[in-house]
Formats: structure tokens, C-alpha cells, sequence
């Protein structure tokens, strides 16, 4: 709409004056202060189904100036874990530079290197932009990325293709993988908590789920995530993250103690 201009993250305090819902108080990300959270065993284990995504099956990769999204088909489904069934629609990455840290969340004030987000709307709707205006509409699976001894090689399967990708805009097909393999190997123990898209139009309609295990890439696959990109007139694209957003009284979950 009029007045929707373009946003970028060093403007971040300008998001509201375009996109109301920036400025709400149910925002994200948010910094995870462990000694707030509550205990609630309550939240089960996720049933994921459909994630070994074959092959011959091609998902579209695309730069879209502000990270890199990779479209899921409509086959991958989540149960348990949330209050209802979440289709997933597409994943994208947050990340820093060489010497700074890049995730959104942040736990105790410490920004991991990277984040990975998988974005799933809830069944009761047949398609994102119906479901991302409604409350519980959205739940966000969220995964620090952190450097390790060794080469993840499920992430060699994205990460290979970014220079093909690296101008906003450019988008190409890549074969089907494991996204299962995207996640922490261990989604046993998580936080939880209700939010919003850490991206204009900030809807506050995230079912946000954060893994207390971590994703491991090598430095070198780091540094492909933070040196490949481009963004607006071929800046790199570097640091896309979100400022912490006050709670407002809302309480961070943890199905462990
Ligand atoms: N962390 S997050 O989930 O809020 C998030 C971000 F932080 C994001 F930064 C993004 S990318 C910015 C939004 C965008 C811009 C252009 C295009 C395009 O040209 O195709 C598409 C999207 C981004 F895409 C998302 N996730 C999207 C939010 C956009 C609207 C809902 C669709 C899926 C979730
Ligand atoms: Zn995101």
C-alpha cells in the first residue's frame, strides 16, 4: 500500500512509521533471559513428516534481497510439539559478518553466528497470506548456527548454490534433500513463545518454537553464508537481524528443566 516503502535494517526504528503492526507489543525476536522462563512439560516432541524431501523433486532457491529463502513443498508436515497441524511453507537464514555475530534471538544477551528459520502456517488455512494475519496462523522453527570442527554436509546441499544466487533477485531450482537435516539433532528440548515476523509487516501471529541444541557448520561454511549474498545495489548482504523487542509481560516457555 501507499507509503510502503522499502525497509532496510539499519532503519529498523523507521518500520513502524510504514507497517503499524512493528511498533505492536507481541514483537520479535527477543532475547531469552533463562532465569524468566517457566517450566511447562506440557509441550511435547514434534512429529515431523515429510521433510526427506526425494531428489528429483526441485525447490526453488531465491535471494530476495534480504535472505535467502528456500520454497518448501506442501508436503511437509508438523504435529505434536504445537497446539494444532503446520504445513511448512519456505526457510531462510539470518546472519552476521566475519567479525559479528548474526542471529536474532539471543540467549542471556549472546547472538549466535547464524539463525535458520522454518516458516509453517496452520492447516486451518489453505495458504500463508491467509494464515500469517491470524493469530497462532504462523509457527516459526528456529535453530542457532554455531562454527564446528566438521562440514555439515546436509547444509552443503543450500549452500553450494549460493553463488548462483548471490544478486537480489536471482532465484534457481535445486534438487530435493533431507530438510530435516536443517535442524539440530536433538528437537527434544525447546523454548516457546508468542510473537511476530521479525520483517515488515511484523504481523503478531508466530507460534515461535527456539531449539536449546545448536546446528554446527564449519567456519568456512559460515563465511559462505556471510560473504556470498548481495543485497540493495549489490551491497553485500551482511548483519540481517532484528534488534530485541521487549517483552510487554509475555513468558518464555522451556519443555525442560
Ligand atoms: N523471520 S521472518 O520469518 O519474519 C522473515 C524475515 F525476517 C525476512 F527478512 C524475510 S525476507 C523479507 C520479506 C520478503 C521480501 C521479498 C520477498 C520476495 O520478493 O519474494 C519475500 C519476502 C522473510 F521472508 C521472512 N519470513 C516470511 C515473512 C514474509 C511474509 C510471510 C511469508 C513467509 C514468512
Ligand atoms: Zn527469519
Amino acid at each position: 500500500g501507499p507509503g510502503h516503502g522499502h525497509w532496510n535494517y539499519s532503519d529498523q526504528i523507521a518500520w513502524a512509521s510504514d507497517f503499524h503492526d512493528c511498533g505492536g507489543e507481541s514483537q520479535s525476536p527477543i532475547n531469552i533471559q533463562l532465569s524468566e522462563t517457566v517450566y511447562d512439560p506440557s509441550l511435547g516432541p514434534f512429529v515431523l513428516t515429510g521433510f526427506d524431501v526425494p531428489e528429483d523433486e526441485k525447490l526453488k532457491l531465491k535471494n530476495n534481497g534480504h535472505t535467502v529463502v528456500l520454497d518448501l513443498p506442501d508436503t511437509l508436515l508438523i504435529n505434536g510439539g504445537l497446539p494444532q497441524e503446520y504445513r511448512a511453507a519456505q526457510l531462510h537464514f539470518h546472519w552476521g559478518s566475519h567479525a559479528n555475530p548474526g542471529s536474532e534471538h539471543t540467549v542471556d544477551g549472546q547472538r549466535y553466528s547464524g539463525e535458520i528459520h522454518v516458516v509453517h502456517y496452520s492447516t486451518e488455512f489453505s495458504n500463508i497470506r491467509e494464515a500469517m494475519t491470524k493469530p497462532g496462523g504462523l509457527a516459526v522453527l528456529a535453530a542457532f548456527i554455531q562454527a564446528g570442527s566438521e562440514e555439515n554436509p546436509t547444509y552443503q546441499h543450500l549452500l553450494q548454490y549460493l553463488p548462483q544466487v548471490s544478486k537480489e533477485g536471482q532465484d534457481m531450482e535445486v534438487p530435493g534433500f533431507n530438510i530435516g537435516g536443517l535442524l539440530p539433532g536433538q528437537m527434544d528440548r525447546y523454548y516457546r513463545y508468542n510473537g511476530s515476523l521479525t520483517t515488515p509487516p511484523c504481523f503478531q501471529s508466530v507460534n515461535w518454537t527456539i531449539f536449546n541444541d545448536t546446528i554446527k557448520l564449519s567456519e568456512q561454511q559460515i563465511s559462505i553464508l556471510e560473504d556470498t549474498l548481495l543485497g540493495d545495489d549489490d551491497e553485500i548482504l551482511q548483519l540481517n537481524f532484528r534488534d530485541a523487542q521487549n517483552m510487554h509481560g509475555r513468558v518464555i516457555l522451556a519443555n525442560f528443566r
